[in-house]
């Protein structure tokens, strides 16, 4: 079976961490999340002057949540059950030594975005479109990845992106500061130049100034926020609202 995982170390002293399901739009599978726990608890150790995290293929980085995975018929027991771990994810990529960028390399929904969210910065592709649409769904953020962007730009902002879940492009995501670069190559190889300033610096250089980032966050206050934002979600998971938008979506694919 193929991984839905990959790991990849560059010689310029970076990583790239790549969600490898493009025929689904790299939507996260329990599986995935098994996976991406494996290899963020194995690569804290590592030295390493960022890490990238992306998607396969040129359509999408992450459609959020595999709707068969996440979205049963489930309580809010259960609901937060399948949740939580992914939350855990979001918390260890926040929290890594070193800086992370997400490399945003075609369309992201949901919990897509909350992984971008969770990371340090974020590059998007130039064509690619953006939606926390977790409010269309009859839902909110559910795995924490709301308090993650209220880290991330303007709180007025994320709290109107949060509350419309329109979809954006690249322009509208500069214009609110969620993303600081845009991507115009299809690889991230192609697309080097980006990376220039930040291979030019030193590994010390790299891990000090995340760690004085870090310092500026309150994180035991982070995690309890994130976890009673996946609680709130998991109450949300029940409503008729949420069951509805879930079957919408399996209908118009033709499942
Ligand atoms: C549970 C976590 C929760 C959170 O806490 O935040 C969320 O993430 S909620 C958000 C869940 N995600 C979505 O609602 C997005 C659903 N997907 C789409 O809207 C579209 O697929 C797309 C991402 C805009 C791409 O559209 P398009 O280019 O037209 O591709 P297709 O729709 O034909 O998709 C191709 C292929 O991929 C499958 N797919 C896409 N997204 C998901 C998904 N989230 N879960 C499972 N499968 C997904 C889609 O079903 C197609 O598969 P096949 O029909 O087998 O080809």
């Amino acid at each position: 079976m193929e991984k839905e995982v990959l790991f990849e170390e560059y010689d310029e002293g970076f990583a790239v961490l790549t969600i490898n399901r493009p025929e689904k739009m790299n939507a996260i599978s329990l599986s995935v999340v098994d996976q991406l726990t494996r290899w963020l608890d194995k690569i804290q150790s590592y030295r390493l002057k960022f890490l990238i995290i992306t998607g396969s293929g040129t359509k999408a980085f992450c459609a959020g949540g595999d709707l068969n995975d996440f979205h049963g018929d489930l309580d809010a027991d259960q609901a937060y059950q399948v949740l939580e771990p992914m939350k855990n994810v979001l918390y260890k990529i926040t929290t890594l030594p070193f800086p992370t960028i997400a490399w945003m390399n075609g369309v992201a929904r949901g919990g897509g975005l909350e992984i971008a969210s969770a990371c340090d910065f974020r590059f998007a592709k130039q064509e690619g479109n953006f939606g926390f649409v977790q409010g269309k769904l009859g839902i909110s953020t559910g795995w924490g990845g709301g308090t993650l962007l209220y880290e991330r730009i303007h709180p007025q902002d994320a709290f109107q992106w949060l509350v419309e879940a329109d979809i954006r492009d690249v322009q509208q995501l500069k214009e609110i500061g969620f993303i600081q670069k845009v991507i115009t190559g299809e690889k991230i190889e192609a697309d080097c130049g980006l990376l220039e300033l930040f291979i030019n610096r030193s590994y010390e250089q790299m891990t000090l100034w995340k760690q004085q980032r870090l310092q500026k966050i309150n994180l035991d206050q982070l995690k309890e926020q994130m976890d009673q934002e996946v609680k709130a979600c998991s109450k949300l998971w029940e409503s008729d609202d949420h069951k509805q938008a879930v079957k919408q979506f399996f209908v118009k694919n033709g499942k």
